[in-house]
């Protein structure tokens, strides 16, 4: 099960949190892109190439110290098929390290076109009977909003090819309440979504108890964390929202479970940019990245139930 996959890295770094990978070439610094643009001009394929150099600095920090990265397809499409370039070679490099890579789509489409989805993230692609994997991810971030038909497709390449989901729940964005706090009966439209996570995943529980089928949950929500990991056992939660967008420890710690497992932290720009935030030269870029990545899991760990199994 490929939740499992996740947890075991989680539990092998001691470290549930997960590094953003969402890149700007304004966060990149000076010194890589000089060289860069010198010879390339003010090109998509400059910019492609400083993504990839400025992640890879990073990753080379972070391997062995995050179990994770999420890249946020965004970023990558913003710079045109030379950013989706960047992001496979991202992922390549993660992958190559042994990090677990969490694609961030937030993919949703009827069937046959979540299909495609699955198979460009997750899946191999078949190129006249030869089987290719088009974007290496483990695991891909979708909505749910178009029910299960457009998470069936997903549920199958995550069996086939031991995958899994993270399914929008309750979001991290001021405006989430607008309609995922709204009642249907006597129930949150992101209890009703949540109930269906353990649904979909019902088949797919691994040896930690979480199934393939996670759910996002923000870090800007305690309650609703503490609320949905009560109600929802099976269902491993992905938390965006700490640090750029106001979370902290106190608020993710409800999402955690007795062995301290049941959730993953994301920090993005916390992380990315940590070197504009202190004493440290545009060199020093990973270096701080990897100072404050520390810092975020110590903070995590000592407000949680020690990492267990
Ligand atoms: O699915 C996500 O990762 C996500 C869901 C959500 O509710 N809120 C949210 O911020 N995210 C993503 O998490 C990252 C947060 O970035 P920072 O705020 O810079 O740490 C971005 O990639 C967002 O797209």
């Amino acid at each position: 099960m490929s939740m499992d996959q996740l947890i075991s890295k989680i539990v092998a770094t001691k470290n549930p949190t997960v590094v953003g990978l969402d890149p700007k070439l304004d966060y990149v610094p000076n010194y890589i892109k000089e060289k860069i643009f010198e010879k390339y001009g003010n090109t998509l394929k400059a910019a492609g190439k400083a993504l990839l150099k400025f992640n890879i600095g990073l990753i080379d920090e972070l391997y062995d110290i995050v179990p994770a990265i999420k890249p946020q397809v965004a970023y990558y499409e913003m710079y045109g098929y030379e950013g989706l370039k960047a992001l496979a070679k991202t992922i390549e490099y993660a992958k190559e390290k042994g990090l677990y890579v969490i694609i961030d789509g937030k993919r949703n489409d009827i069937g046959t076109t979540m299909d495609a989805y699955a198979t460009a993230h997750l899946g191999l692609t078949d190129v006249n009977g030869e089987k290719i994997s088009a974007f290496q991810g483990d695991c891909l971030t979708v909505n749910g909003y178009l029910g299960t038909d457009g998470i069936s497709p997903l549920l199958k390449v995550c069996n086939e090819f031991d995958k899994s989901i993270f399914v929008l729940v309750k979001t991290s964005n001021p405006s989430s309440g607008e309609l995922q706090d709204k009642l249907i009966e006597d129930h949150h439209v992101y209890e009703v979504m949540g109930e269906m996570c353990e649904t979909w995943g019902q088949d797919s529980i691994g040896k930690y108890g979480y199934s393939s089928v996670g759910a996002v949950v923000g870090a800007t929500y305690p309650e609703q964390l503490k609320e949905l990991r009560e109600k929802l056992p099976h269902t491993f939660f992905l938390v965006p929202g700490y640090g750029a967008q106001g979370g902290g420890a106190n608020d993710v710690k409800y999402a955690f479970d007795q062995n301290g497992l049941g959730a993953i932290v994301n920090s993005s720009r916390g992380i990315m940019c940590a070197y504009k935030n202190g004493d440290f030269t545009e060199k020093e870029y990973s270096k701080a990245a990897k100072l404050e990545a520390l810092r975020m899991r110590e903070d995590i760990t000592s407000v949680i139930n020690e990492i267990k199994f």
